[in-house]
């Protein structure tokens, strides 16, 4: 954390801004940008890059400057998107922060565009960014299909665990607003990582995901979960809940999966708690917490390390993850772009937080897209995990149009 890169940032306007002017704006101008609430705070943040076209970054928690990183599931280069904070907002602050590397000139343009911010026009402005074509959602017979043929796969031993995932299309309301609908995200969810992220020619992305792939706070300290296992709460609360052995299996693997990476590194100093169950909206899960000190361990690299062991866990692709990884490539037919992949800020007061992005659409022009996936093992119904993925995506879609 101390070598650190340091952005400076400068405040340039002593008016309050309004959350809602900052992103309308961002969502207007195409640049990329991303808006977020963290779980358990109230203050919403948005960074928005001032360069047209989205940075690829290798994934160095050390070096890179203050700002937002999005890495798809899958990347060929190994590489992620990353949305660096030019400018950095913060309700709390209401105020706008550029970074040391731009010139009055652009600081002067970006406050003419603020203050020209007209809710009206923005009304149908957004969809002028957004992508005009993807994949066909995933028919239910298809699904169910590859869940059987990935059963018979590990009834031949020839794998453990596999998270198979699909999407849905869901109709937007005439007046549908992205920014509203990130309100009420943040409403309902406020134990959530919401956010909004927009790439150009990856599109514009929102979600409530209830998962940390990798924390690293300003006392570095070094926290990863692992999360699987699902049944709808019906109301019950999460203390009242029971398993069956199919669910503590499939958490269990992903456990044992962060062990073998502490492992790999040698690293024994690490505080496991759980697993415990948990809500995530109308969901509960199990959940096991996983805990370094990375001064009282000498790691401060620990967060990249792990990030580059870590992902894609055994929650989002499975078990062994090479074998599982082109089960999912050869079966799922579409692309799962940042679904599954992982996001969060970098570097912002001191903190990095990357989530795994889970409970997410890709907004379209007229429609949204859903994407959610379920974890397989041999003992997995085809019927029940179909329904699986329907729970995860109401997240989302009991949200979507007000
Ligand atoms: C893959 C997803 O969830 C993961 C996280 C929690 C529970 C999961 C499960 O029960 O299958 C998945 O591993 C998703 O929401 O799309």
């Amino acid at each position: 954390m101390e070598n650190r890169v340091d952005q400076k940032i400068t405040e340039v306007n002593n008016a309050p801004l309004h959350f809602d002017e900052v992103l309308g704006t961002a969502l207007d101008s195409g640049q990329p940008f991303a808006a977020w609430k963290m779980p358990q705070e109230a203050v919403q943040q948005i960074v928005v890059s001032l360069q047209k076209e989205a940075l690829r970054v290798e994934v160095d928690l050390e070096e890179l400057p203050k700002g937002f990183l999005a890495r798809p599931f899958q990347d060929k280069e190994d590489k992620a998107y990353f949305i660096p904070a030019d400018i950095y907002y913060t309700s709390d602050l209401a105020q706008l922060e550029f970074s040391n590397n731009y010139d009055f000139e652009t600081k002067q343009k970006v406050e003419k565009a603020l203050s020209r911010f007209d809710h009206q026009q923005h009304k149908d402005r957004w969809k002028r960014q957004m992508l005009k074509t993807h994949f066909p959602p995933t028919s239910k017979e298809h699904f169910t299909n590859i869940v059987q043929e990935s059963v018979n796969a590990m009834n031949n031993e020839e794998f453990l665990k596999v998270v198979l995932s699909r999407t849905k299309e869901a109709p937007l309301k005439e007046d549908f607003s992205p920014i509203e609908f990130f309100h009420r995200l943040c409403e309902a969810y406020p134990n959530a990582f919401v956010s909004m992220c927009y790439l150009p020619n990856v599109g514009l992305w929102i979600g409530a995901s209830p998962e940390t792939l990798i924390s690293m706070d300003e006392n570095g300290i070094f926290r990863t979960v692992a999360l699987a296992g699902t049944q709808a709460s019906n109301g019950m609360l999460p203390k009242d809940a029971s398993w069956k052995s199919k669910e503590i299996e499939e958490q269990a693997l992903v456990s044992r999966y962060i062990i073998n990476c502490f492992k790999k590194i040698r690293l024994r100093e690490f505080e496991e708690r759980g697993p415990r169950t948990v809500a995530a909206a109308h969901l509960l899960h199990l959940k096991t917490d996983f805990k370094v000190d990375t001064k009282a361990t000498n790691f401060p690299q620990l967060g990249t390390v792990m990030l580059k062991l870590l992902h894609p866990t055994s929650a989002v692709c499975g078990m062994p993850k090479e074998i599982a990884t082109q089960f999912i490539l050869d079966n799922e037919k579409y692309n799962r772009s940042l679904y599954s992949g992982f996001i969060g800020p970098v570097g912002i007061q001191n903190r990095d937080h990357l989530f795994v992005n889970l409970r997410c659409l890709q907004l379209f022009e007229d429609h949204a897209l859903l994407y959610a996936g379920a974890g397989i093992t041999c003992d997995s119904d085809p019927e029940k995990e179909w329904k699986e993925t329907e729970i995860k995506m109401d997240t989302m879609l009991k949200h979507l149009n007000g």
